[in-house]
């Protein structure tokens, strides 16, 4: 036991700068993983070799490989995932979403075609589900950031990132009301402006688990970067927004505003209905590790829960888990649940693919465990994931970071190991 937490911790020290540098010198000089195995022992780093070799869906090391297998428990084992607050026969909407205009990079938009391409949906009905595919989420006008005057406030691009997250919102809203399970990939994180606002406006209960390096609890009025990716959350937080402002007068915005007049897909809110919003108490994040001064504040005043990797480290993931299931479901077991997971929470040294990489992440099976154990709660309903950018680095990372993401999807749809 000590020795395994002695590992995990370790292998968190191992920063962006080490492990990436390792494989690009590996890429350029050894056409294979078993040559790189050779240049990572030296360097003590055999974990991250097996792990890349997993990635690769089994090729390499002897039996390292990762199989997709759906639960074979029956409804009463706690590990079996039921998916109870769906409707049955039980639908995934998979949503490909390749919006990028809440962070500086592009590339982001790679991350749906990527995950498609490696057998995502096929993967998923193997796990027993019906898989509905929508066609790409893009948002509309405008059409390019260059004929988009610029904000008047502190966000950049809010037109873009609001009409394309209304798209979102209007979609993960009518398959929500189907009772199916909304599954969106990214795309950068400002997309869950839209599709958390969809999923709250057919089913206000939802509890949210946000795993993230980072709060995105931001609003343009605290925002140091202006980057809505830093967002989502914020906007739609209860106690975020300043006296006498409203979310619904930053462009690209009016249809979260309380007069929103109403269009197909997205209608007025009228008979006492508000426009979406998430309670404090109704969040819970997990993997904190680089928060902005006002957001921290915001954390404490409002109450959030949250823990951060600190608690992860001085916890251990499996009571972290327990108690953020248990925080969200103590007054209603039958509350549905949406993960939105940032790929920017794992370590760097396993998913150095993505935009706002922070050292000390989750490790690899910490990353796991958070997937499957919010499916084996039987509540999970909805789903993102998000910031898969393979441009940010070498091809041996990028595939590493897309068969993660591909492999933490499957975990919370429902895939066991027994
Ligand atoms: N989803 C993310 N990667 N968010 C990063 C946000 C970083 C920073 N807090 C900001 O607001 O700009």
């Amino acid at each position: 036991m000590m020795a395994i937490s002695r590992l995990n911790v370790s292998s968190r020290g191992l920063g962006l700068s080490n492990v990436t540098s390792t494989f690009t010198s590996n890429a350029i000089s050894l056409p294979s993983c078993q040559s790189g195995l050779r240049n990572l022992t030296r360097r003590g780093l055999r974990t991250s070799c097996v792990l890349s070799n997993a990635a690769s869906g089994g090729s390499g090391l002897g039996n390292v490989k990762d199989q997709i297998l759906p639960s074979v428990h029956d409804d009463e084992d706690v590990r079996s995932p039921s998916f109870r607050t769906l409707r049955e026969p039980r639908t995934v909407s998979l949503i490909p979403c390749p919006m990028t205009f809440g962070q500086p990079f592009t590339g982001t938009d790679m991350g749906p075609e990527l995950l498609m391409q490696k057998g995502l949906p096929s993967m998923l009905s193997n796990l027993g589900w019906r898989v509905d595919r929508v066609p790409e989420v893009l948002g509309k006008s405008p059409t390019s950031p260059t004929s988009t005057p610029a904000s008047s406030f502190n966000a950049k691009n809010s037109s873009l990132v609001g009409t394309g997250a209304k798209e979102l919102a209007k979609i993960c809203y009518s398959k929500s009301e189907e009772g199916r399970f909304p599954l969106t990939l990214g795309g950068d994180h400002s997309i869950s402006l839209g599709s958390l606002a969809g999923v709250l406006r057919s089913r206000p209960n939802t509890g949210v688990i946000w795993v993230d390096a980072h709060a995105d609890l931001n609003t343009p009025w605290i925002s140091e970067s202006g980057n809505m990716h830093g967002m989502p959350v914020g906007l739609l937080m209860e106690g975020m927004v300043p006296e006498g402002k409203s979310v619904g007068e930053i462009e690209g915005l009016n249809w979260l505003s309380e007069d929103w007049k109403g269009e197909d897909g997205w209608p007025a809110y009228t008979n006492g209905e508000k426009p979406p919003t998430l309670q404090p108490s109704s969040i819970v994040y997990v993997g904190l590790r680089d928060v902005d001064k006002e957001e921290r504040e915001a954390i404490k005043s409002l109450n959030i829960k949250y823990y951060s990797m600190y608690d992860i480290d001085r916890l251990g993931i499996g009571t972290v888990m327990e108690k953020s299931v248990e925080h969200l479901l103590k007054d209603d077991p039958d509350r549905p649940l949406h993960l939105s997971y940032d790929i920017d929470a794992v370590d760097p040294g396993q998913a150095p693919a993505t935009g706002t990489t922070v050292r000390g992440g989750l490790t690899y099976r910490e990353a796991h465990f958070v997937a499957e154990r919010i499916a084996n709660s039987g509540n999970l309903a909805s789903a993102d994931l998000v910031e898969l950018n393979p441009t940010l680095s070498d091809e041996t990372g990028a595939e590493e970071t897309v068969d993660l993401g591909l492999q933490i999807l499957t975990s919370m749809m429902g895939k066991s190991i027994i």
